[in-house]
């Protein structure tokens, strides 16, 4: 990956045009979250008095540029996950709800389809790809990814881990990085990366190892992001993110 920082800096005088998908749809077993004794997906978490994704999907709506956004639901979950961010929208905001798959991968891909017409008719320049869970990702950041997916090709937000890691074989400390969401990338390549795996059956771990998989010509810049932009992931990481903000206001 190159740092888009070394190259000549994303300028946005025209916002791309942009899709978001934002990614509801994990089982999310870690958090263990439940009410009334029943598990219930971590992005319907009450968090500062809303669902962890009414925050998520708040932030992808301020992206410049943005012409679509699509939130994928489980299987099942879908008027659930309608009914908790309904209330929080606007009535001209759409919102385009799609049903998820078995895996994160399959979840991707049904979302990114949602919007295939209107990357095919270049309505939809770039799409940024989110986690849900991800509720504290700053409409600064999708800014970024998304200027800079236009015109490097894709853009990866990222985060130097806390410590180094010394690696067994000698050599020597490591400066690691974290990955982190919205992953955006140029719409038609993205479109072409996930048919391309459909028909191998392929799996990737997150939006940019597919593209790296099927399109490897798309060169990746790393953007800098900061911690603040947690995964809800472990119930403490809800305390977590309500301190940040808090803090971020
Ligand atoms: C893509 C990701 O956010 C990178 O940190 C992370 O891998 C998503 O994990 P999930 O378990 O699929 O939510």
């Amino acid at each position: 990956m190159t740092n888009p920082l070394d190259a000549s800096p994303a300028t946005d005088a025209r916002p791309t045009p942009c899709a978001v998908v934002v990614l509801a749809a994990g089982a999310g077993s870690r958090v263990g979250a439940t009410v009334a004794g029943l598990p219930v997906n971590k992005v319907l978490l009450p968090l500062a008095g809303r669902p962890v994704l009414v925050h998520s999907v708040r932030n992808a709506l301020a992206t410049p540029g943005l012409r679509h956004l699509v939130v994928v639901a489980r299987p099942g979950e879908e008027g659930m996950v309608a009914g908790a961010i309904t209330p929080y929208l606007d009535e001209r905001t759409e919102v385009r709800l799609v049903t998820g798959g078995a895996s994160r991968h399959a979840s991707e891909a049904a979302g990114i389809e949602a919007v295939a017409a209107e990357i095919t008719s270049g309505e939809v320049e770039v799409v940024a790809v989110h986690d849900g869970a991800r509720p504290l990702a700053s409409p600064r950041l999708y800014a970024a990814v998304v200027a800079t997916a236009a015109e490097v090709g894709g853009a990866v937000p990222v985060v130097p881990a806390r410590s180094l890691v010394t690696l067994s074989g000698g050599e020597g400390p490591q400066q690691l990085a974290g990955v982190q969401t919205p992953q955006a990338f140029r719409a038609s390549a993205l479109l072409d990366a996930y048919r391309a795996a459909a028909v191998d059956g392929f799996e990737g771990t997150d939006t940019a190892s597919t593209l790296e998989k099927y399109a490897p010509e798309v060169l990746l810049a790393a953007v800098p992001s900061g911690t603040s932009n947690l995964k809800v992931t472990f119930p403490e990481d809800v305390a977590l993110a309500e301190a940040l903000l808090e803090r971020l206001g």
